[in-house]
Parts: structure tokens; sequence; C-alpha cells
């Protein structure tokens, strides 16, 4: 009657296993990124301030389309609408994840008009197409 290390072999694969398990899928709920009720209210009272709300990144396409949509062929007005630029911001990436509580969208441009959710670039697209833009955005327009 040793000690034989060889008996204790099943118990560290065991260990090992649970280990990893642990790790793998636990951790990964666990650590689902909570956004603090703090942001969620600045996001919302953001939205709720100006007419236009747009969370946008300076490098995507689909935000410059959408800014361009917005300023350039609408013309709103500057001064009636809040930008942000998620990417140039200590917070931003808190602020996207507060808008997905909010609203569900991962992706940016995250539109509001009117404090009414819109969606991304391809939903401002289709809401140009049909037409339905023109009167969401008509009492900042004259
Ligand atoms: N269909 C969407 C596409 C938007 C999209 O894919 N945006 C990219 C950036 S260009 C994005 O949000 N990626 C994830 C991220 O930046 O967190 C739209 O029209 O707005």
């Amino acid at each position: 009657m040793g000690f034989d290390i060889s008996s204790f072999v099943p118990l560290v694969i065991i260990l090992l296993v649970t280990n990893f398990l642990t790790r793998r899928y636990l951790n990964s709920g666990f650590q689902k990124k909570m956004v603090s009720q703090d942001t969620i209210k600045k996001v919302k009272d953001l939205i709720a301030e100006k007419k236009v709300f747009v969370a946008s990144k300076t490098y995507c396409p689909y935000c410059q389309a959408t800014l361009r949509t917005l300023f350039e062929e609408y013309k709103v007005p500057k001064e009636k609408s809040v930008v942000l630029q998620l990417d140039t911001i200590d917070d931003g990436a808190d602020i996207q994840e507060a808008l997905k509580e909010i609203n569900g969208q991962k992706t940016v441009p995250n539109i509001y008009i009117d404090g009414k959710h819109v969606g991304g670039n391809s939903d401002l697209e289709e809401l140009k197409s049909s037409g339905k833009l023109d009167a969401l955005l008509k009492d900042v327009l004259n």
C-alpha cells in the first residue's frame, strides 16, 4: 500500500475538464456587459433632447450615408440634432450597449426621429424611398 500517483489521474482530468467547461460556458453568461441605469437614462435623455438622434461611428460608411441623407439632402439643421460619434468618445461603447438594451439594435447608425426608433441606414433609406421621411422631418425643415 504505497502512494500511487496514477490513482489521481482521473481526478485531475475531471478537475481540468470542469474548469474548462466553467470558463467556457458559465463565464460567457456572467461576462455579459452590464449597462448602468445611469447610462441608459443618459441615452434616453439624449434621444429625447432633439428632433433627430444618430449614434454613429466616424469610419462607418452606413453612418456617413445617413448623415449625408439627413444633413445634406434633407438639410436637417445641426442644432436640431444630436449626433454621437461613438468611436471618438470615452463612453461610446457603453452608449452602444445601452442602445442595444433600449431598442435591440447592435449596429450603427442607430437613428431616432421625434424620439421614435427608426433603425439603421437601410431603414432610413426605406423611409426615404417610400416618401415617409419627408413627413417625419416636416416640422424641422420649415
Ligand atoms: N444594415 C445596417 C448595417 C450597419 C452596420 O453594419 N454597421 C456596422 C459599422 S459600418 C456596425 O455597426 N458594426 C458593429 C459595430 O461597429 O459595433 C444599416 O443599414 O444601418
